[in-house]
């Protein structure tokens, strides 16, 4: 049974689906993420939201997943008329309040930048959240005494929040839209120093109370350019996390901060580190947090009519306009020879690096393909690799060309939760051009890219 959702009231709800069912007739491959497209011209007001949800299954060779589930997010318009299964059309918009995680190690800048941006003049009304470990909330009253604009502060002081407070932060926000509606635009969260942004960032997707109302903008990363190779190289015991290195690895914005305690050798090595482990992310050097608001509010990180500048090659996802010096890291591997079925890939791992002989397990790759890829295996390649590699991908964004789709298909996901849609139609002359990039831990990257290779028409 489909769940159909009205798109005038702009809102979605989620279903979790299992991901292995048992019956004879749902044991075919048929998980669609990606669908064939018929051309139909709708009018905005008809679009509506649907979900995949009839045809959710895996092909498995054994039936270890049966208790795995994962969540399916699409954003996919479909037709409100009787045949409308297969109608993919374009992505509709949404006016869910957006809301930004600022997220760092501590003392790394988190609120320095807060500040920055509630004294801005930027004309939006901001309702803050700000979650302080322990009793005392000083970041609070630095932040109230600074401004005047902040709608709301509201301080979550008993535990982190992206563990024991969590619940509190979904009380919150619902608070906030059930009372406040209409009177702020923009929600900031600053999370603790020693918060994993994950369980956050998952909380945008699994309560449906705040999924319906705001929508996840990005993560801003606040990272201290004197401090931070201390905690990124940090060994935690087995199956802790460490949270410098996580927190890098979920940012849509990575803010390289108080650069001026540094030298211009130990900033360009501690960005060719970032960039080991997330490339998608835009970087920028800042001292105290100044950076342009636009540069941390309204990143569109989540969205996926933005997945294409996500995918591009991260040279140019550097400030330049302040920083004209040494940023070749940033340039050398992109000369990607798009010729059909040879994928030019990243591998941004520690054979790039020659700064650090600690491997993170946390890194970043990407592909660069041109070719139209199978629907079938399409599908079943990355409802697949979802499936039995949910926890170590952190984050996943995409642009595919799938043969018989008259539109690029694009993706994104966070472990478990994916969101995919067709967005514009490819041009008459255009090179079908595939970009997908994985940020995760424990990456096998020559079997990720044997497995999206073995799709290729
Ligand atoms: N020298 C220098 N100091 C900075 C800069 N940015 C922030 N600071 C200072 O660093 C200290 C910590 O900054 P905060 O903004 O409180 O850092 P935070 O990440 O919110 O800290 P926690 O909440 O403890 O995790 C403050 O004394 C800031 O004034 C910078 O660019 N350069």
């Amino acid at each position: 049974m489909a769940a159909t959702i009205s798109m005038e009231i702009a809102t979605a709800t989620f279903r979790t689906l299992d991901i292995l069912h048992t019956s004879a007739a749902r044991r075919q491959p048929n998980l669609r993420f990606l669908k064939r497209s018929k051309s139909v011209n709708l009018p905005t007001s008809q679009i509506t939201l649907k979900y995949f949800s009839s045809s959710c299954g895996l092909l498995f060779k054994s039936n270890q997943y049966a208790s795995r589930r994962f969540r399916l997010f699409t954003t996919t318009a479909t037709a409100t008329d009787q045949d409308s299964s297969d109608v993919l059309t374009k992505i509709p918009p949404d006016n869910r309040i957006p809301a930004t995680i600022i997220t760092g190690f501590l003392g790394s800048g988190k609120t320095t930048l807060l500040n920055h941006i509630l004294t801005a003049d930027h004309g939006k009304r901001i309702a803050v959240i700000e979650n302080e470990y322990g009793e005392v909330d000083i970041d609070g009253s630095l932040v109230a005494a600074k401004t005047a604009v902040a709608e709301d502060i509201v301080m979550l002081n008993n535990g982190c929040l992206c563990c024991t407070v969590r619940g509190d932060l979904v009380r919150m926000i619902a608070e906030l839209v059930e009372t406040k509606k209409g009177r702020f635009d923009h929600i900031v969260i600053e999370t603790t120093g020693l918060a994993n942004p994950a369980p956050i960032i998952q909380t945008f997707y699994a309560e449906e109370e705040i999924f319906n109302n705001v929508k996840l903008d990005g993560v801003v990363t606040l990272v201290d350019a004197k401090h931070a190779t201390i905690h990124l190289d940090e060994i935690k015991p087995k199956g802790v996390v460490n949270e410098a290195i996580e927190q890098i690895a979920y940012a849509d914005r990575i803010i390289v901060n108080k650069t001026d305690l540094v030298g211009e050798s130990d900033i360009a090595s501690l960005t060719k580190r970032i960039r080991i482990i997330n490339t998608m992310a835009n970087l920028k050097r800042t001292e105290y947090g100044k950076v342009d608001l636009d540069y941390v509010l309204g990143i569109g990180g989540f969205d996926l009519e933005r997945i294409e500048s996500a995918v591009d090659a991260e040279g140019s996802k550097e400030d330049h306009a302040s920083h004209k010096h040494d940023h070749d890291h940033d340039h050398d591997h992109h000369d990607h020879d798009h010729r059909e079925g040879d994928c030019g890939h990243e591998h941004h791992d520690d054979h790039h690096s020659h700064d650090h002989t600690h491997d993170p397990g946390v890194s970043s790759m990407s592909i660069v393909c041109e070719g139209t890829l199978d629907l079938e295996k399409a599908n079943m390649w990355l409802g697949t690799l979802l499936t039995e590699q949910s926890e170590d991908i952190y984050r996943m964004k995409g642009l595919l060309a799938v043969d018989g789709m008259d539109e690029r298909f694009v993706f994104q996901g966070v472990h478990d939760i994916f969101q995919g849609s067709p967005d514009r139609p490819w041009e008459k002359d255009e090179p079908r051009v595939n970009k997908v990039v994985f940020i995760g831990k424990n990456l096998d990257k020559e079997e990720i890219e044997k497995g999206f290779r073995a799709c290729l028409i």
